[in-house]
């Protein structure tokens, strides 16, 4: 039985275009401004710091975590710091009107249902869980915050390793075998399989579904057997 829903966001609620083609050059264009001007912000501070540990830069100057950073863009880099230093950049995007979070047209109406039946749902990205947060509430489908009871980023940990999983399970107080995880990624199902978890892959274009899979494959969230 199926109790609880864990999504995955890029490639799996919604396209991956999105996020490269629109998000991710709304970051790299405003990150070298954002940086010169809130590099104070203690929280701003805090990820710029961490970003440098990541790279075992000592004493970096600014334009060189500038530099760092911009480059973790390109190569679709999974860093923590990163991930919450790009959330605090879209966050002018999405109230400013610039752009809403796209959702595969199905997605809304799923979720909803899912909360219907009594199901609880949740997000695992490698977005930043504010990030997260104003992706859903800034939807093209509207504010979908209301269908999730909570978030999780790569401060449970990374995405393809068994334990950060657990961490999830724990953290919502729900057994394993009743959580269904949803993903685009089969390196995340294969990790969150091995923690007991049940698994979906999604892939949006049905022909990439890989023949004997280990998961479960659908092209939609209505065809998920939840
Ligand atoms: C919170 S939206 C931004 C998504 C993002 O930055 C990303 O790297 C997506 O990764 P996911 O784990 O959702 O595939
Ligand atoms: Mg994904």
């Amino acid at each position: 039985m199926i109790t609880t829903i864990l999504t995955d966001i890029e490639g799996t609620t919604s396209s991956i275009s999105f996020v490269k083609d629109v998000l991710f050059p709304y970051a790299r264009e405003r990150l070298p401004a954002f940086v010169v001007t809130h590099g104070d912000d203690p929280d701003v501070q805090h990820w710029l710091h961490e970003a440098a540990k990541e790279a075992r830069l000592v004493s970096a100057s600014r334009q060189e975590i500038i530099d760092l950073l911009v480059g973790w863009i390109d190569a679709d880099r999974k860093s923590t710091a990163l991930k919450a230093l790009q959330g605090m950049i879209w966050k002018d995007g999405y109230a400013s009107g610039e752009y809403r979070a796209h959702v595969y047209p199905e997605v809304a109406a799923r979720l909803r249902a899912w909360q219907a039946e009594g199901k609880r749902l949740y997000v695992y990205s490698s977005g930043s869980v504010p990030a997260q947060r104003l992706f859903f509430a800034h939807s093209e489908a509207g504010d979908l915050t209301p269908c999730f009871s909570g978030y999780f980023d790569t401060e449970t940990g990374p995405k393809r390793d068994a334990e950060s999983y657990r961490r999830i399970a724990t953290a919502i107080d729900a057994p394993p075998a009743e959580i269904l995880f949803l993903s685009d990624i089969v390196e995340e199902l294969d990790a969150a399989a091995a923690a007991g978890l049940q698994t979906t892959l999604l892939a949006r274009a049905p022909s990439t579904c890989p023949a004997g899979g280990a998961h479960r494959c659908v092209a939609d969230f209505d065809a998920i057997d939840g």
